[in-house]
C-alpha cells in the first residue's frame, strides 16, 4: 500500500529551494521543453477556472517530466486586487505524485515555489538576452515576485543600482527597507526606468504600465505579470519594438494580453535560445513574456522534495 503524502510548509521549502540548484535545472527542463518532443515532457496549457466572483482564476498546472519520471501539478489561484487590499494576490500548492502508482507523494506549500522558480526563470532571460554592461535594474511592483526577483537577480548580477517603483509609495518605500542591499524608491515609472538595462515588471496590472517610449534602445524587459488574455503590463508600441521571447508559444498565444493585442510576434522560445536553434538578440531591445509553466513547478518540487528527504 502507497504512504500517505507527507506534508512540506511554507518555511520549509523556503529553506530547501535554493537558486543555485534550481537555475540549472529549470535551463535543462526549459530546454526539453522546446525540442516539441512529447516523449520527453507533457505539459498542456493551463486550465483555468474564472472566480468571477472574486476577480480571480483557479489555475491547473499539471506536468509529466518523462525520463526524470517527475509527474506533478500545481493548483494556483491568482486574483486582480484593488490597491489597498490586504488578501493575496497568489496562492499555490504543488503536489508531487508517484507516476508508476498513482498516489500522491508530497503535498508541498506552491507560494515559495511559485516566487522561486518565476524569478529564476528570469534570472536566465537576463542572463540570455540582457545588455553585456548592465548596471540599472529597475523592478516594478513590490509585492512577492518583486522580492524574489530582487533576491535571484541581485545574487545572480552585480548591478551598480537597483530602483524599484509602485503604485503607492509606501509599499515601494516598504520594499525598499526590506531589501538586503540598497534599493533607490521612484514616484513614476517614466523615472524610474528612464536609462535602465533591465526592468522586471511584477505587478496586478491589466492595463499597460511601461510604455516603449521610456524604454532604453537594447535593454532587457522581464514581464511577469498580465498573466490572461485581457491584461497588459506593457504597450503596443513597446511589443512591436522589441524582439519577443517566451517560455511556451502555445502559452504565450493563448494567455498573454501583451503578446494577443499588441499582435506582436514571438520571436523564440528561451528554451530554444538554450538549445542553440534560435540567437540571442542581446543587442536588440528585448521582452520575456513570462507565463508561468508546470514544467519548472515539477522540477522545484522534485528538487524539494529530494532535498527534504535527505533530512529525514
Ligand atoms: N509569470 C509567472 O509565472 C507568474 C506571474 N505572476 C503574476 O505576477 C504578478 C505579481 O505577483 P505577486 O508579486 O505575487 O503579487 P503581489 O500582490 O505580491 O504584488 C503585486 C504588485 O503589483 C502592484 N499592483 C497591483 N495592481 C497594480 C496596478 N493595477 N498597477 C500597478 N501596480 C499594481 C501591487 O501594488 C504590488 O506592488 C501578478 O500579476 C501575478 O499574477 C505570479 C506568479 C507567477
Ligand atoms: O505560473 C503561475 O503559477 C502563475 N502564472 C500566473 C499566475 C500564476
Amino acid at each position: 500500500m502507497a504512504q500517505p503524502p507527507v506534508l512540506i510548509r511554507q518555511d520549509e521549502v523556503e529553506g530547501l529551494l535554493h537558486y543555485k540548484d534550481l537555475i540549472p535545472r529549470l535551463e535543462v527542463a526549459l530546454g526539453k521543453f522546446s525540442k516539441l518532443d512529447s516523449a520527453e515532457v507533457i505539459q498542456p496549457v493551463r486550465t483555468t477556472v474564472p472566480l468571477q466572483k472574486y476577480n480571480g482564476f483557479l489555475g491547473l498546472m499539471p506536468a509529466y517530466l518523462v525520463h526524470e519520471d517527475i509527474l506533478c501539478t500545481k493548483l494556483v489561484c491568482f486574483y486582480k486586487r484593488e490597491s489597498g487590499s490586504t488578501l493575496p494576490s497568489t496562492q499555490a500548492t504543488v503536489l508531487l505524485f508517484d507516476p508508476e502508482y498513482g498516489n500522491v507523494k508530497a503535498v508541498m506549500d506552491g507560494e515559495v515555489i511559485t516566487a522561486k522558480r518565476t524569478a529564476a526563470v528570469s534570472a536566465i532571460s537576463a542572463k540570455l538576452l540582457m545588455p553585456a554592461k548592465s548596471e540599472v535594474l529597475t523592478i516594478l511592483g513590490a509585492g512577492h515576485q518583486a522580492l524574489s526577483h530582487y533576491n535571484v537577480f541581485t545574487e545572480t548580477f552585480s548591478f551598480k543600482e537597483v530602483r524599484v517603483w509602485s503604485r503607492r509609495k509606501e509599499t515601494a518605500e516598504r520594499f525598499a527597507q526590506s531589501t538586503q542591499g540598497h534599493v533607490t524608491v521612484w514616484e513614476s515609472v517614466e523615472e524610474a526606468v528612464n536609462g535602465a538595462d533591465v526592468i522586471v515588471t511584477v505587478t496586478g496590472a491589466s492595463e499597460p504600465v511601461l510604455f516603449g517610449q521610456w524604454v532604453k534602445p537594447g535593454a532587457h524587459v522581464a514581464a511577469v505579470g498580465a498573466c490572461r488574455p485581457d491584461w497588459r503590463e506593457l504597450d503596443d508600441v513597446l511589443m512591436r519594438q522589441a524582439e519577443v521571447y517566451v517560455d511556451s508559444r502555445e502559452g504565450a498565444v493563448a494567455e498573454s494580453g501583451d503578446i494577443i493585442l499588441s499582435g506582436a510576434k514571438v520571436f523564440a522560445e528561451l528554451g530554444e535560445v538554450l538549445n542553440g536553434t534560435r540567437p540571442a538578440l542581446r543587442e536588440k531591445t528585448t521582452v520575456f513574456k513570462s507565463l508561468g509553466m508546470g514544467i519548472q513547478d515539477a522540477v522545484s518540487a522534485k528538487l524539494v522534495f529530494e532535498q527534504w528527504k535527505n533530512k529525514h
